[in-house]
């Protein structure tokens, strides 16, 4: 048996297989091969005896955090400009400082950090949204699978509607996206998705290219839908020949014909919701950005009831915090706030959540946020030294997720690699 491709943890073993409930294993083996879950063992089988066991105690294990929309270059602009909605933000704060990844010294010393924070988060696969600038992009890649992180990593494209400094050449952006395409489809961890920024700053011919290239190299999507009203009626005046958002993604094969993430799906009808299942897109949640740009609350326990996939993204800068747990706890609170105008639709609770920052959004990278055979060994170890012991597990997850911080993170792991 090759036993350098083989991962054994020991420490009590937590996670969600389906949405509404932790399965728990106390005190038990998490085998890997390959960088591929084989099992969980209550005693460790003999095949297994001379090999080294990374021996966390009773600590418990549970997958590395999923982060399915995030924007690096925003790393240095958490908090910035919060008392401005989206569109006012964008403006006055956003764009000015994304212009700064022209430099690439800058770009460098920001995507380091933000890579950093990743690592140190426990936030092991992201869907991440770099600047325009390519030669910055690069950078980011390079530092993503330096650091050992699974991503999907995206150029931004935009080339109209947005401030001249930050405005692409349409043919140029194009070529730049498929330039970035061909140098990273092959990598193993970090991966190339197309990424208009949203419609309003895209063209029809940049929105028709991105489509093609999108079908021509089998590449997942990604961009903004549906956040803010002032940007809905903008949508709606710059494309009058849809009657709904979305239906300008989809009309140029950018919203389902390949695999795709729509952040913030805040305001949409009943039937646009029943569209996002039927297509298979991922709405994903960013609980923090909606609070601090006052963008509104997405209808979480209506679009699981419709049978949508939702993901949790921490939406940096708009959100405040690249910490998973704290996405995880703000998606509860505002699903009860929701809950209190809309009684039909209960909150969601604890497993329902972390489902969606583990195996909900990790479904969208394969086998990815949980332990089930064939998995990816995507894993992070919760110290509990500074915790009263006498907690359960389910009492130290809870505990965790609520008050925990990355010093409460002992160890992670990406594909079977301790980073
Ligand atoms: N939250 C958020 N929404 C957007 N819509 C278009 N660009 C952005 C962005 O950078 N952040």
């Amino acid at each position: 048996m090759e036993k350098k491709y083989i991962l054994i943890l020991k420490g009590t073993i937590l996670f969600t297989p389906t949405a509404g409930k932790f399965e728990i294993h106390p005190d038990s083996y998490l085998i890997a091969q390959g960088g591929l879950i084989c099992g969980i063992y209550k005693d460790l089988p003999e095949k297994y005896k001379d090999l080294t066991i990374e021996d966390y105690g009773n600590s418990l294990i549970i997958p590395g955090f999923v982060d399915l929309h995030t924007h690096a270059p925003q790393f240095n602009q958490i908090g910035l400009g919060l008392d401005y909605k989206l569109l006012d933000w964008l403006n006055h704060y956003t764009f000015q400082e994304e212009n700064k990844f022209r430099q690439i010294e800058y770009a460098q010393k920001v995507y380091e950090k933000f890579a950093d924070t990743l690592v140190s988060s426990g936030t092991t696969r992201s869907a991440i949204f770099a600047t325009i600038h390519p030669k910055s992009c690069q950078i980011l890649f390079e530092i993503l699978k330096k650091k050992g992180l699974g991503a999907y990593l995206g150029k931004v494209n935009m080339d109209t509607k947005c401030p001249d400094f930050i405005k692409e050449n349409t043919q140029q952006s194009l070529a730049n996206t498929e330039e970035l395409i061909l140098a990273w489809s092959d990598s193993e961890l970090v991966k190339p998705i197309i990424t208009p920024r949203f419609a309003p700053t895209s063209t029809r011919k940049l929105l028709e290219g991105l489509g093609k290239l999108a079908l021509k190299y089998n590449l997942p999507v990604q961009s903004h839908l549906a956040e803010n009203p002032g940007e809905i009626e903008w949508v709606q005046a710059l494309f009058p020949e849809h009657d709904a958002y979305y239906k300008v993604y989809d009309h140029y094969n950018l919203f389902g014909q390949t695999p795709t993430l729509m952040a913030h799906c805040i305001h949409l009808t009943d039937d646009e919701i029943d569209i996002l299942a039927t297509k298979k897109v991922v709405p994903v949640h960013c609980p923090d950005s909606n609070l601090n740009l006052t963008s509104g609350i997405m209808p979480t326990r209506k679009m699981l009831k419709a049978g949508v996939n939702i993901g949790l993204g921490s939406d940096i800068g708009a959100g405040h915090s690249l910490f998973m747990p704290q996405i995880i706890v703000r998606a509860i609170q505002l699903s009860k706030i929701y809950s209190l105008q809309h009684e039909e639709d209960a909150p969601l609770t604890l497993p329902e959540a972390f489902y969606m920052a583990t195996k909900g959004g990790g479904s969208f990278f394969g086998k990815v946020g949980s332990f089930e055979p064939g998995y990816a060994a995507d894993a992070i170890v919760i110290k509990n030294e500074n915790l009263p012991s006498e907690l359960s597990p389910l009492e130290e997850i809870q505990r965790f997720i609520y008050t925990g911080s990355a010093q409460n993170i002992a160890a992670r792991y990406t594909a079977g690699k301790k980073l």
